[in-house]
């Protein structure tokens, strides 16, 4: 097997297949609930509005598919400093049946100077999600844009206590690049190597995937990439990645998945 095809395979394991768009419907989800059933074997979740949850978890029950994690999202995309509706945000989301909280970090909040704030959302959110759920912290690298920011947030969402620290919510021009990857998966390597790294919004083709994985597996190492510690958070990348594997017809981009 060639090493983008590798790549492509192992990207589909490490996949949170995501619709977040307006104009969601239950049909939409339950769609997407069959996609992330590939020929390739199942994505490691689905990333949903929480008012979703329900009809995704009844639809992986039918379709025999509930090791598929089911991720939402809450304060996003605006990432707002409101820690409160943060925190009642998460609570609805687990209460819905939430295996995992994408929760968007203050970033305007740190970006005008506020260290405190992301840290108390954090540390609340995670405190709502108990040890079974696993809270994923969005810090918005693109609109950051500063390195010295991006590796700031990130330090203060692992001290306060995040399972995963993600790039992008995939609403902003700039969503995840190989830059702020670098940064985040180096602060990981220095204070946690237990948290995972979610590059998610724009990540489009096997390329851009292997590109990712490559430069997780250079700062951490081969074996510290699993659904665990890596995830892709992707609307359009399942039909590039199975396009790769000759297991779809789809040209590469394939619209929707
Ligand atoms: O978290 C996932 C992103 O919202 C997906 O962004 P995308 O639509 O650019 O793949």
């Amino acid at each position: 097997m060639s090493d983008l095809k590798k790549a492509a395979q192992r990207a589909i394991e490490l996949m949170d297949l995501t619709t977040l768009n307006d104009d969601d419907t239950a049909e939409k989800v339950i769609e997407l609930c069959k996609k992330a059933v590939t020929p390739a074997g199942h994505t490691a979740a689905i990333c949903i509005y929480p008012r979703f949850i329900p009809i995704a978890r009844k639809t992986l029950m039918e379709l025999d598919a509930e090791d598929i994690q089911i991720a939402t999202v809450t304060n996003f995309p605006h990432g707002n400093d409101d820690i409160a509706i943060a925190v009642l945000e998460t609570r609805a989301a687990v209460a819905y049946g939430a295996d995992e909280v994408d929760v968007v970090f203050p970033y305007r909040a740190l970006m005008e100077g506020d260290e405190t704030v992301g840290f108390e959302l954090v540390k609340a959110c995670k405190e709502a999600c108990g040890d079974d759920v696993l809270l994923k912290v969005i810090i918005e690298s693109g609109e950051l844009k500063d390195p010295a920011l991006i590796r700031k947030a990130s330090e203060i969402s692992i001290d306060a206590g995040a399972d995963f620290i993600k790039t992008s919510t995939g609403k902003v021009p700039v969503n995840a690049t190989l830059e702020a990857a670098e940064i985040m998966l180096t602060v990981i390597a220095e204070k946690n190597r237990a948290v995972g790294f979610k590059p998610a919004g724009g990540v489009r083709d096997a390329a851009a995937a292997a590109e990712f994985l490559g430069t997780a597996a250079r700062i951490l190492g081969e074996d510290w990439v699993t659904p665990r510690t890596f995830r892709f958070g992707a609307s359009s990348l399942l039909g590039s990645l199975l396009h790769t594997l000759e297991l779809s017809d789809a040209p590469k981009g394939a619209q929707g998945y």
